[in-house]
């Protein structure tokens, strides 16, 4: 058995980073830019006035004649000559003959004319063009992941369409016999399906909408066929039926549909059966069926793969370090994730710990990491862990 380390080196090897498209600004939201974005034009293009005021001629005397209004949106020229000025509003083009905004309030206005009280600076209160950005300039780099600032400031230069690096397309497929829908009345010997809504959710959550759910009975024929059809997304996640039962079809159909197996199995737990592979650039994770291995499954390892297929070069694993707050045993000789709470630094592991029980996750803020090696943990000693149920 692979250790986590070596599993998710093997992941990073076998996974690449998907094309780039183009799609609209709008719909841009948690991308990654595939190129480095050139100002298309200056930021502003013409000069505008930063206030409500009057423009003139620096250098003028202080009782000026106004001779006409911009407002903004107006493209209009005046012929200013000496004690001249024309009234302006925030974001006008200032009129090429003017180089200088006083604002209202440092102005007396009387009929057609006005008596400036505070002489600006000249250029005081004129944006001027490209002070900003000047057209050409670099502004953002390639991999820059898209927040609401840079929709925003992309806008400004009219861009409706961005390169970005493509989202994987996922299907996610859940088996067993015994799983019924929530909401439904639970017969005997079934359980409610908790996994395809709760990784659903989990994928849903950071971004990854593209998502195909299909369900399927432990019967070989008809695993072998929807993994046939679920090979055709970017990604497939498979729940369950991954182990060694004899309903357990999973590995069988995807060695049928000619899925290379690149590992199977992980020194750790919950999640020891985790088996993944490749057809081609699609990735398989076949999950274990039992809900905390699962998800934990998919925060360690599946997680990573779909930020590198994104483009995202974040996509290391976030372990901090905490201070354990009581006395912890590891009896098990493999990597161990126990669920708990981190507060100011300090972990407190809950006592129901068990690949069928999600109670310790739903509780928990903290995916606590205890080395296969380590078997008694001390009250104060420094562990690892990863913050999870933040946002
Ligand atoms: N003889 C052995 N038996 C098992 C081994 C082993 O090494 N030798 N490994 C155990 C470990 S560890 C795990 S983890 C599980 C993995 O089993 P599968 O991936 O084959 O999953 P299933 O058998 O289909 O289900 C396991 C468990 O989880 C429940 N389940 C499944 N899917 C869902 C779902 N969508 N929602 C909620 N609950 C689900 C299922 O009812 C089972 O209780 O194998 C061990 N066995
Ligand atoms: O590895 Mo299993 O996920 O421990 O129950």
């Amino acid at each position: 058995m692979i250790s986590v380390s070596e599993a998710l080196d093997l992941i990073k090897a076998n996974t690449s980073k998907l094309a780039s498209v183009k799609i609209p600004l709008k719909d841009s939201y948690g991308y990654f830019l595939a190129k480095e974005v050139l100002a298309p034009i200056s930021l502003p293009s013409f000069r505008q006035s930063a206030m409500d005021g009057y423009a003139f001629r620096s250098g003028e005397f202080s009782e000026l004649e106004v001779i006409g209004e911009c407002k903004a949106g107006d493209v209009l020229e005046f012929e200013l000559h000496e004690n001249q000025a024309v009234r302006i509003f925030t974001g006008a083009r200032v009129p090429d003959q003017a180089d200088t905004v006083v604002i209202q309030e440092h102005v007396s206005a009387n009929g057609g004319k006005i008596s400036i009280q505070t002489m600006p600076e000249k250029s005081a209160n004129v944006r001027a063009i490209g002070e900003q950005v000047q057209a050409g300039e670099s502004v953002l780099q390639a991999g820059t992941k898209i927040n609401e600032s840079i929709i925003g400031f992309l806008a400004g230069f009219g861009m409706g369409e961005v390169f970005v690096i493509d989202k994987p397309r996922i299907t996610l497929i859940v088996t067993g016999n015994e799983l019924q829908e929530v909401g439904t009345t639970l017969k005997p010997g079934s359980i409610y399906e908790s996994n395809a809504i709760m990784l659903e959710s989990a994928l849903k959550s950071r971004g990854f909408d593209s998502i195909q759910v299909l369900k399927v009975e432990d019967d070989l024929e008809e695993t072998k066929k929807i993994i046939a059809s679920g090979l055709k997304s970017d990604v497939l996640l498979i729940s369950g039926g991954i182990s060694v039962g004899d309903y357990d079809f999973v590995k069988e159909s995807l060695e049928y549909n000619g899925v290379k197996e690149i590992f199977y199995k992980i020194n750790q737990k919950p999640g020891k059966p985790l088996w993944f592979g490749k057809r081609g650039s699609t990735l398989v994770f076949a999950l274990p069926g039992n809900p905390a291995s699962s998800l934990t499954c998919f925060l360690i390892y599946a997680l990573s793969a779909l930020k590198i297929m994104s483009g995202s070069s974040d996509y290391n694993l976030d372990f901090q370090s905490g201070i354990l707050s009581h006395r912890t045993v590891n009896k098990f000789e493999k990597t161990v994730f126990f669920l708990g709470t981190e507060t100011n630094g300090n972990i407190h592991i809950y006592p129901k710990q068990a690949s069928s029980m999600l109670i310790s996750y739903a509780l928990g803020n903290a995916l606590v990491m205890i080395p296969h090696d380590k078997e008694i943990l001390e009250e104060g000693e420094t562990v690892q862990y990863l913050p999870i149920n933040r946002n």
